[in-house]
């Protein structure tokens, strides 16, 4: 089979083909009609949304063709809000993003495109031994996305924006030895976000993902946004509009922690 991509010819549009579960009942990314998110106060009473993550020593970047995804060492913990008392381990973070300024994020809100979105992709491990044995279950996965608009740069995003050049190939990696902070690529206020039950947005688009989509976007510079857009996919194009367009809610609520 070709490879999944996000040309015409392999895109998101194409992939139900060999993924029949990418037009399943809890698919993702979904527009976020905000006005239809219920307000749920136990979400946020009962234990507000927690991160605990030790900063990376050295910072371990890949091209996997379809992204620029950073792979975690350390020990971080994601707990809380919808996630209960479940510890969720930090596994990877990385980024879809458009062409142009106008289009990139996957979700949407009221139909609103975002220039990119930060995914930081969490594993439970409180009731799974890996990454590899959670990623089929449905209380599996839980992933943060961080909407990302132009701005002032992020600094902590410096070390992966200033390395995409060396990153330009397909199945490139790179260790860079500089520290990195995951908690510093998250938005100021991570209380306000919206909840829902979905899945993986590429391929193979399992449905084992809490996701968390926090309301503040965070800045990059325009540099650091084109950075991304030069990198390369495994087809040799330049990787941009790498992101899924919106999935069916089909029966889902999506839950807001904020009025
Ligand atoms: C999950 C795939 C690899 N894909 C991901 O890990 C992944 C993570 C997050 C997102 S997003 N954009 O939703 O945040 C998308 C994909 C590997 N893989 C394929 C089959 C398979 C079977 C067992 C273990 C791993 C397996
Ligand atoms: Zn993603």
């Amino acid at each position: 089979m070709a490879h999944w991509g996000y040309m015409t010819t392999n895109g998101p549009s194409t992939w139900g083909k060999d993924f029949p579960i990418a037009n399943g009942e809890r698919q993702s990314p979904i527009d976020i009609v905000t006005t239809a998110a219920e307000y749920d106060s136990d979400v946020l009473g009962s234990n507000a949304l927690s991160t605990n993550y030790t900063p990376e020593s050295e910072v371990k970047l890949v091209n996997n063709g379809h992204s620029i995804m950073c792979q975690i060492t350390k020990k971080g913990v994601l707990t809380g809000g919808p996630l209960g008392k479940d510890e969720y381990r930090l596994e990877q973070f990385h980024l879809h993003w458009g062409a142009e300024d106008n289009r990139g994020s996957e979700h949407t809100v009221d139909g609103k495109m975002y220039a990119s979105e930060l995914h930081l992709v969490h594993w439970n491990a409180s009731k799974y031994s890996s990454f590899a044995d959670a990623v089929q279950k449905p209380d599996g996965l839980a992933v943060l996305g961080i909407f990302i608009t132009p701005g002032v740069a992020c600094n902590q995003f410096k070390v992966i924006s200033d390395n995409c050049g060396k990153l330009k190939t397909s199945g490139a990696e790179m260790t860079v030895d500089t520290t990195l902070d995951p908690t510093l690529l998250l938005p100021s206020n991570t209380s306000d976000y919206w909840t829902y039950l979905g899945s993986l947005t590429t391929p193979p688009l399992f449905e084992s993902v809490t996701w968390i989509v926090f309301k503040e976007p965070v800045e990059y510079s325009k540099e650091q946004l084109l950075a991304l857009r030069n990198l390369v996919d495994s087809d040799g194009n330049h990787m941009q509009d790498n992101y899924r367009p919106p999935a069916a809610l089909k029966q889902r609520k999506v839950k807001k922690t904020f009025t």
